[in-house]
Formats: C-alpha cells, sequence, structure tokens
C-alpha cells in the first residue's frame, strides 16, 4: 500500500498542509518539537483510529481552534481509497471512507496498516507489562479490526466490575451509576453492557449476585482476548526469532512467551472460561480488599528472554535494541503476510538509536518494498542509500518545504 497524499487541517501544529508522497522513503527534516511526530501520528491516527501519545482529542486539535481535520489518499490493490476523521472539541469524531460517513469506526480501522518505532518502543523491552500488553493490542487490532470492539467490550465490563467493587454503600450502587462507562473515542464500538435484577447485597458488600453476572461477562470477554493474543503471539515468534538470530549473527536465541494472567492450557473457550471463573473464586477474597479487579488479560505478560536470560531485567542497550527491531521487522513481515500488501513503515526518530549494521539491517528488509516515513533531526546518520531513495521535506513550526 502506498499514501499518496496526506492533509492536516487544524491538526497539531498543522494549520493547513498538504504533503504530497512520491518516494519509497520520506525524511521528514527538523529541529526539536517542530511537527514531524505530530504528522506520524496523523497516519498513526489514520491506521488505528488511535495515538500511542494522547487519549485526548483536544490535545490534537490546534490550540484555540474547535476542529480537526486529516484527509488521505491511500493506494491499495483494490484501488485508490480516501480516507477522512474529524476531531471536535465538543461532539464526536467522525469519520470517512471516500466522502461517505461511516457510522461504524471499526469499519475504517484496518485500511491503512503500518508498523511504527520509535525511540519509544525500547519500553517495549524494559518498561512495565502494560506496555507489552498495548503494542500486542495494536497489532491484533491491524490484523484483525473486530479486535478493538472485543477489547472495548472487555474493558467495558472490567471498568463496570471494578466500579462495582468500589461501590461500597448499597445506596450509591445501581447498574447504571456503578457503571457508566466513561467517554471513549471510539464510543461508536462500544456495548450498553447492564445486568438485570441488580439483588439487594449487605451493607457495603456488592451484591453477590450482581458481581457474578459480571464475572460471567468478565470470563466470556477476556477469554475473547486471551484466546487472539496467544494466536498472534504464536504466529509473531518464530518470525522474530529469525530476526533475532540473524540480527545477533546467531549468538542469540530470543524466546517469547505470552504468559496470560488466566492460564491457557488449551485452545478451547470453554475450558478457558472455567480456568477463569476458578481465579477469580480463589481471588474473591484479595479483590474484596484492594476493590478491584485482580483476574483477567488486563494482567497479561509478554516475556523477552534471550539465551533463557530475561531481556527485561538483564538484557544489555544493545540486546534491547536487537530485540525491538527484530520484532518490528517481524510485526512488518506478519501484516504482510495476514493483510497481502507491505503495510507502511513509521520510524521516529529511531535511526541515530540504531548503530551502522542494525540501520542496514532495516534498510536491507524494507528496501523500496515498504513506504517509510522517517523523522529525524539531522541526516548525518543516514546511510547514501538511503538519501538516494528519499523525498526529504524540511519540516518547522507545522510547516513543509521540500528540499530538492
Ligand atoms: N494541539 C496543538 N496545537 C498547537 N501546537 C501543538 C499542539 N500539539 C502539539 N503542538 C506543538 O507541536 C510541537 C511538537 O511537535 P512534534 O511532537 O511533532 O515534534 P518533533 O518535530 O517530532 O520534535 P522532536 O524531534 O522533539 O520529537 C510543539 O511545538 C508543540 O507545541
Amino acid at each position: 500500500m502506498y499514501l499518496k497524499r496526506l492533509h492536516l487541517r487544524q491538526f497539531r501544529n498543522y494549520l493547513d498542509q498538504t504533503v504530497e508522497f512520491d518516494a519509497p522513503k520520506t525524511i521528514l527534516l527538523g529541529n526539536n518539537a517542530q511537527g514531524k511526530s505530530n504528522l506520524l501520528e496523523s497516519v498513526e491516527l489514520l491506521s488505528t483510529l488511535r495515538s500511542h501519545r494522547t487519549s485526548r482529542d483536544r490535545d490534537l486539535i490546534y490550540t484555540g481552534k474547535s476542529s480537526a481535520q486529516v484527509a488521505a489518499q491511500l493506494e491499495r490493490d483494490v484501488g485508490s481509497i480516501d480516507l477522512a476523521f474529524t476531531l471536535r472539541l465538543n461532539s464526536r469524531r467522525t469519520v470517512a471512507i471516500n466522502s461517505e460517513t461511516v457510522r461504524r469506526q471499526l469499519d475504517f480501522l484496518g485500511i491503512v496498516n503500518m508498523v511504527q518505532f520509535s525511540s519509544l518502543d525500547l519500553d517495549l523491552v524494559r518498561g512495565g507489562p502494560e506496555q507489552r500488553r498495548n503494542w500486542l493490542d495494536g497489532l491484533l487490532i491491524q490484523l484483525e479490526p473486530v479486535y478493538a470492539h472485543i477489547l472495548q467490550q472487555y474493558n467495558q465490563v472490567l471498568r463496570q466490575r471494578n466500579a462495582l467493587l468500589k461501590s461500597k454503600q448499597r445506596s450509591t450502587f445501581n447498574g447504571q451509576q456503578a457503571g457508566q462507562p466513561e467517554q471513549q473515542f471510539d464510543s461508536n464500538l462500544a456495548l450498553e453492557i447492564q445486568p438485570s435484577n441488580p439483588s439487594p447485597a449487605p451493607d457495603n458488600q456488592p451484591p453477590q449476585d450482581e458481581l457474578a453476572l459480571w464475572d460471567a461477562q468478565l470470563a466470556a470477554t477476556g477469554t475473547r482476548v486471551i484466546r487472539r493474543r496467544a494466536r498472534v503471539l504464536q504466529r509473531l515468534a518464530p518470525l522474530a526469532q529469525r530476526w533475532h538470530r540473524e540480527i545477533s549473527g546467531s549468538t542469540e536465541e530470543l524466546t517469547i512467551n505470552y504468559a496470560p494472567n488466566v492460564a491457557l492450557e488449551q485452545d478451547e473457550p470453554a475450558l478457558i472460561q472455567q480456568a477463569f471463573l476458578a481465579k477469580i473464586q480463589e481471588r474473591a477474597i484479595a479483590e474484596q480488599y484492594q476493590n478491584t479487579t485482580l483476574v483477567g488479560p488486563h494482567r497479561d505478560e509478554v516475556a523477552f528472554t534471550i539465551n533463557e536470560t530475561s531481556a527485561r531485567q538483564y538484557g544489555s542497550q544493545g540486546q534491547q535494541r536487537t530485540l525491538v527491531l527484530a520484532l518490528k521487522l517481524a510485526e512488518l513481515k506478519l501484516i504482510e503476510e495476514v493483510i497481502g500488501e507491505p503495510p507502511l513503515l513509521l520510524l521516529d526518530d529511531v535511526l541515530a538509536e540504531l548503530d551502522l549494521s542494525r540501520q542496514n539491517q532495516l534498510l536491507e528488509t524494507i528496501q523500496d518494498r515498504y513506504q517509510t516515513l522517517i523523522t529525524t533531526t539531522h541526516l548525518g546518520s543516514f546511510d547514501a542509500q538511503w538519501l538516494y531513495s528519499s523525498q526529504i521535506f524540511s519540516v518547522k513550526q507545522g510547516q513543509l518545504a521540500e528540499r530538492i
């Protein structure tokens, strides 16, 4: 796939900017805080309707304006597709495909596929488990957009169950108050999940029937999350292992282990749900003390080990970089395999972090196959080959100028 044109209106620090892409690689060159990452962020939003930098639309709208718009023309094997989304300060987002407003935002996902790689991705290895879950979920949404809906269902049940656990007083509890979902940017995906007939409960205790209903919902929706996460890791791991071996010159062996919070012995929904409910029972007392849900995929972990040693705890910076690069290359391949077209690659200020041999590895892999957008503050660290096949824009205070 190829992103041909991008138009940003009142998006971040861009008032009105059109970019025409005409090379396999585009380098966005500029000092700090000029708008390079903002541009990549607009592509991330086109792809996932999420930004890894903020969850608030107001941050994305040019300060002092009431709306922002991002429009793009994308070439795919099926033909050219026009995409647009509008963000508003005081109302919901709207998205459009080929100038037609799409009611379900889910239908917008999965049209632009991309892999992004920024210096923040090093936190994938050394950061907390939430980083790894978010990464995995982002990948899943691209491969299987319906996963966005599944995840949202799970998170909604989780929020409502947590609200119930927290509601200490019977008088403050009723299904709606305790379980009111937070405002979601993709609220079109949201389900109204309400248990029926809340039963009376002893003072200061969540009603048990009510809780049992949420337990069942949590286990049902959580099982769908767990199975998909397991499946995607199963496909990604061998690809990442192969890359890792190659980049490390076969001196290191990577293992990726999914460690679901609820044990996954077999890929059998009924059995996973059973294990889920059994674990909820086990942790019931602890939950009452902590007033929060302790069981479920919101507590999953993905463990990376290099030569049987935890990469998170003991990996050197170089090893962690190799690992993240291997993961990103594996993502590119997996998306290409599943979608049938090469995804875009967004490299945000990351090349300077890679030594020459890792840079070359990346270059050899992407060649001219994956359209790549690269941000950088200087061209010094670029191999001549990169520059040769690149279109270069200078970025200054939210304005782009092509360097000929
Ligand atoms: N909603 C907004 N309205 C106006 N300006 C904004 C908005 N959000 C961010 N900015 C501005 O965008 C700039 C940051 O741009 P960006 O994050 O793209 O930096 P960058 O060019 O990638 O730099 P770096 O190399 O430091 O990452 C800052 O000047 C910030 O004030």
